[in-house]
């Protein structure tokens, strides 16, 4: 136990550029405080002590704004940055050399009892705020963006941001992510199709009734014509004197 307290420790010199003299480290870091009262914790659950694993962990919250369930796992070089507002939930799994801010919630979805809470790989980054929710797991060297609400299973050598999470990088490569503002409209692209089908119908109408209407000036100019001849003329005379009663 005192050499994982030890890495502990000195793993916040590698990983946080603010970090300076090993009494800052010491007395200024409460995630360094939180992991100390958990390991103790931890240990005194696991041999089924009831009672004082909740009160360590209960005390251990009002002195540094972290809460840690004695019975989450978490591994070794773990380091809960800043730290205030965290909170692990009791079947959490923290694998090694994972980074936590401030604000992350390891919890449960209130759905499921049991394992109900999430096992982060080796090598996560959890950023601040985040909250990763339900019994799913997170792969190694996973990079989860401050502010973002992760429900699934995310694979190794990702990097997720967003509510819900969704992964933008899979092993350094740009994933795009679905555009909600630009998915494709379907019933405007059907509404268009129809009426472009309309208007093309609209113009052939219009062309067949040019058409029909020049026939129909041609037709009324032939009969026009043929009305002039001497033999229409005399048919034209007969037919008359026929309705005037003058008979044939
Ligand atoms: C006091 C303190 O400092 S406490 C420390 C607080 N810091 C943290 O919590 C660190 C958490 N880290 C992050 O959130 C980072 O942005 C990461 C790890 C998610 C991504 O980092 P990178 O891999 O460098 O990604 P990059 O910056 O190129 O962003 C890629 C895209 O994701 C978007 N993005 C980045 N982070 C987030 C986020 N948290 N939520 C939503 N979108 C995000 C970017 O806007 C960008 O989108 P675009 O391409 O459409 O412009
Ligand atoms: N401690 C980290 C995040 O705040 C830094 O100083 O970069």
């Amino acid at each position: 136990m005192l050499s994982t307290l030890l890495t502990d420790f000195r793993i916040i010199f590698e990983r946080d550029p603010a970090a300076r003299h090993w009494l800052e480290v010491l007395f200024c870091y409460p995630g360094l405080q939180a992991l100390l009262f958990h390991r103790l914790a931890h240990r005194l659950y696991n041999i089924g002590i009831p009672f004082v694993p909740r009160l360590i962990s209960h005390i251990s919250r009002f002195i540094t704004g972290i809460e840690i369930h004695p019975g989450a796992t978490v591994g070794n070089s773990v380091f809960i940055d800043h730290g205030m507002g965290v909170v692990i939930g009791e079947t959490s799994v923290i694998g090694d050399y994972t980074l936590i801010y401030q604000g992350v919630t390891l919890g449960g979805t209130g759905k499921e009892s049991g394992k109900r809470h999430p096992t982060l790989g080796e090598n996560v980054v959890v950023g601040a705020g985040a909250k990763v929710l339900g019994n799913i797991l997170i792969g190694n060297n996973v990079r989860i963006g401050a502010g973002s609400v992760v429900l699934r299973d995310v694979p190794s050598d990702c990097t997720v941001v967003g509510i819900p999470g969704r992964v933008i990088y899979r092993s350094g490569v740009r994933v795009a992510p679905l555009e909600h503002n630009n998915l494709p409209d379907s019933e405007a692209q059907v509404i268009r199709a129809l009426v472009d089908r309309i208007e093309l119908m609209e113009k052939q109408i219009q062309n067949l009734e040019e058409k029909q209407s020049v026939e129909v000036e041609n037709d009324s100019i032939l009969i026009n014509h043929l009305s002039q001849t001497p033999s229409c003329r005399i048919q034209d005379k007969i037919i008359q004197q026929f309705f005037d009663g003058s008979g044939i």
